[in-house]
């Protein structure tokens, strides 16, 4: 498949588990909100994700490449934007993506096309030339998605992405990163806000390193996801 598959995911820190036989599989194209309260194990799964470091048993597939057998293919055809921002905030928005192109080996007019494109496509082309710390915090983290698409991954992996974020910033980013996902990218989108999930988004909730809930957004939420969240995750407490 050429979204994102993940399989049989068991992680434990130490005495801890993090992670208990969790199973996702994202369709090409689709919009995966992976919704958890504190400590259920999203940035555990993103770490595992990107290689940080590796499960200790499942295996996971991007983009139709399995991870740990041909992990250069996989990483490739990923975008990821962290928890934490890594901007050069002395930079300008454009040498920023531009330094980031070169990471994945990419200069001259292509590099220069791509930054711009990617820009384009977040709403931020005309920021370019501005230096990153001059931006809001909301721009700074559409700078940050469009750095994440500069190499054209399959798929995009976002860690909270809007944490710390006013209301308007938040909702901007969220309708973005929608698009992206109309125009054909596999997005995986961790976060605790139930509002930044629409009803035709695919849903999981990840409580206590377990999925307890996989399908759409508006058949698992029913009149009211945030109702049924607190009450998933509670009755699991
Ligand atoms: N490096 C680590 N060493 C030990 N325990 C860890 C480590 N990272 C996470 N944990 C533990 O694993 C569990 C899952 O944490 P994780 O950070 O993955 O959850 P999360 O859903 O990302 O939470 P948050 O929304 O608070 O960031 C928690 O109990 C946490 O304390």
């Amino acid at each position: 498949m050429a979204g994102l598959k993940i399989e049989g995911i068991t992680h434990d820190w130490g005495a801890r588990r993090a992670l208990d036989t969790v199973t996702l599989a994202v369709e090409p194209g689709r919009f995966c909100a992976l919704l958890g309260p504190n400590g259920a194990g999203k940035s555990t799964l993103f770490g595992l994700l990107t290689r940080l470091f590796v499960p200790q048993s499942g295996r996971i597939e991007v983009a139709g490449h399995d991870l740990a057998r041909e992990p250069r293919a996989a990483l490739t055809q990923m975008g990821v934007v962290f928890q934490s921002s890594t901007l050069d905030l002395d930079l300008t928005v454009r040498r920023n993506l531009l330094y980031f192109a070169a990471l994945h080996g990419l200069s001259g007019k292509d590099a220069e096309h791509r930054a711009m494109a990617a820009l384009e496509r977040l709403g931020m082309a005309e920021r370019a030339g501005e230096r990153a710390g001059a931006l809001n915090g909301g721009h700074r983290r559409r700078m940050e998605i469009a750095r994440a698409l500069i190499h054209r991954p399959k798929v995009l992996l976002l860690d909270e992405p809007t944490v710390g974020l006013d209301a308007a910033s938040r909702a901007a980013i969220v309708s973005h990163v929608h698009d992206l996902a109309t125009d054909g990218l596999t997005v995986l989108w961790a976060t605790h806000l139930v509002d930044e999930v629409h009803a035709d988004d695919r849903l999981a909730i990840l409580h206590r390193g377990r999925i307890l809930a996989d399908g759409e957004a508006g058949v698992i939420g029913g009149d009211n996801l945030s109702t049924r969240f607190l009450s998933m995750t509670k009755e699991a407490a």
